[in-house]
């Protein structure tokens, strides 16, 4: 249905044009222009299209129908031309978050090149990446959103079944339209069914009392290695690209002290995700504003991770979380193995962050300890040992009350060593109710 917005081919050799943009609601306040290129080329990247130029133009305006004004459009054309003499350019990617319908058709005539927004290339990327039925739906409902805003150009992409869908008297136009909703809403009902499922297996988790711990943070900081490398699941595949976790996944891990916790992979964040496309996420990620603790992992070798900080904070603040899990929130300093000197390069509000590097396994004791802590203070549970009389009742009422991570049996035999995580109200019951 989609495939002649298949960017494939179009995207192998690409001209990045950043527009810098210094006033009103988009006056970017959070990262620099050189973040912002960064992040076009490392979008680029994953897409494996080669950028073959980029280049940062001031905006003071935006003009309606071309995005820049007319002098800046008119230098522009002859960029294009030279950058054409020399390179077999195919596209051009205008590293704003959404271009309108009418712009891009203007610019792409003018540069007779297909012109790209944020929005698209993420949204390419998205589709690449989705693997489960959750994350495919999600993203053809960004698509559907993205479609619909641009529909006046993109109608004839669209592959409609009249006989079907039109009625007498419809434009081209107000067909694609009705379609486009029409499936929309067959998808929203398909994906309805999906997330009741997923939210019954978090009511499960929560009457089991495992804690859960969300990890999060800038795209490509590390979260699915940290993950793979806490708790040795085999299964997940970090890779050096660009939201490559498109799914909220849960795993199972052990603290380093034994008890049993769950953490969440999410998806990365970037600085100015299109906000529909967040909308469609926004299920996704309410596993993290449930969640009992979170980690924020940052590449802390990055030249821009100070500014991926913001961003990511920027984004955690749409989400309306509680005051507490923000305060609560543990900062994680990865990839320390990359740089030399990392205690001097540090802020003042850095020093409470845990330093670790995740392929390296550093620092992995101290990270799990303040997990711990964290979550002992946000859940108001502890972890207790507990030694009981081996086939007494104590453990099916543990088992019953409070979530038991490990069990084993004392070096006599006689009784059981068991760990458990439980408030300190159920302790105390279980002590009067067993003199303990
Ligand atoms: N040198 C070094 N590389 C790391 C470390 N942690 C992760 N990486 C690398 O960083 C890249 C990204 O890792 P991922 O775990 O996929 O990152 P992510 O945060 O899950 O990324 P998204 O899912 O795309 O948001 C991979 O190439 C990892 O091997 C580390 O501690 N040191
Ligand atoms: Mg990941």
């Amino acid at each position: 249905m989609y495939e002649k917005l298949n960017l494939d081919n179009q995207l192998t050799q690409v001209v990045i044009v950043h527009p810098n943009i210094k006033w009103g609601r988009n006056r970017d306040t959070l990262s620099t222009p050189q973040l912002r290129v960064a992040e076009a080329v490392a979008l680029m990247d994953t897409l494996k299209g080669k950028v073959v130029a980029t280049t940062v133009e001031s905006l003071k305006i935006e003009d309606k129908k071309t995005f820049f004004g007319k002098g800046k459009t008119g230098e522009l054309c002859n960029l294009m031309n030279k950058l054409k003499q020399k390179h077999q350019v195919t596209a051009v990617f205008l590293n704003t978050t959404q271009l309108q319908a009418n712009q891009r058709q203007t610019l792409q005539k003018l540069w007779s090149l297909p012109v790209y927004d944020r929005y698209g290339i993420v949204l390419q990327i998205f589709k690449r990446h989705a693997r489960t039925q959750e994350a495919k739906i999600q993203v053809e409902l960004a698509s559907l959103k993205y479609l619909r805003s641009q529909l006046s150009f993109t109608v004839e992409a669209y592959d409609l079944d009249r006989g079907h869908l039109g009625r007498a008297g419809e434009s081209g136009q107000e067909i694609g339209r009705r379609a486009l909703e029409y499936k929309y809403r067959q998808l929203s009902r398909k994906l309805k069914d999906i997330r009741q499922k997923r939210a019954t297996v978090r009511l499960k988790r929560q009457r089991n009392e495992i804690p859960t711990v969300a990890v999060l943070g800038y795209t490509n900081a590390g979260k699915t290695t940290l993950i793979k490398a806490l708790t040795g699941e085999k299964s997940m595949i970090p890779k050096d690209k660009l939201f490559a976790t498109l799914d909220t996944t849960v795993y199972s891990g052990q603290l380093i002290s034994g008890f049993q916790i769950l953490y969440i992979d999410t998806i990365g964040f970037i600085s100015d995700l299109p906000h529909d496309l967040l909308e469609s996420f926004s299920a996704t990620l309410e596993d993290v504003i449930n969640a009992d603790l979170l980690l924020h992992i940052r590449d802390i070798s990055h030249p821009e991770t100070e500014k991926q900080k913001a961003s990511v904070l920027n984004v955690l603040r749409d989400l309306y979380l509680p005051r507490t899990a923000l305060e609560n929130m543990i900062e994680v300093h990865n990839k320390i193995d990359l740089i030399e000197d990392y205690q001097s390069n540090l802020s003042t509000d850095d020093h409470n962050a845990v330093a670790v590097s995740a392929t390296k396994k550093e620092n992995f004791e101290l990270l799990s300890q303040n997990i711990e802590n964290g979550l002992m203070k946000t859940t108001g549970k502890q972890f207790y040992k507990l030694q009981i009389p081996n086939g007494g009742q104590q453990l099916s009422w543990l088992y019953r009350e409070a979530n038991v991570s490990d069990l084993v049996p004392s070096k006599n035999g006689k009784s059981l060593i068991v760990k458990c995580i439980m408030s300190n109200g159920v302790y105390r019951k279980f002590c009067s109710k067993f003199g303990q």
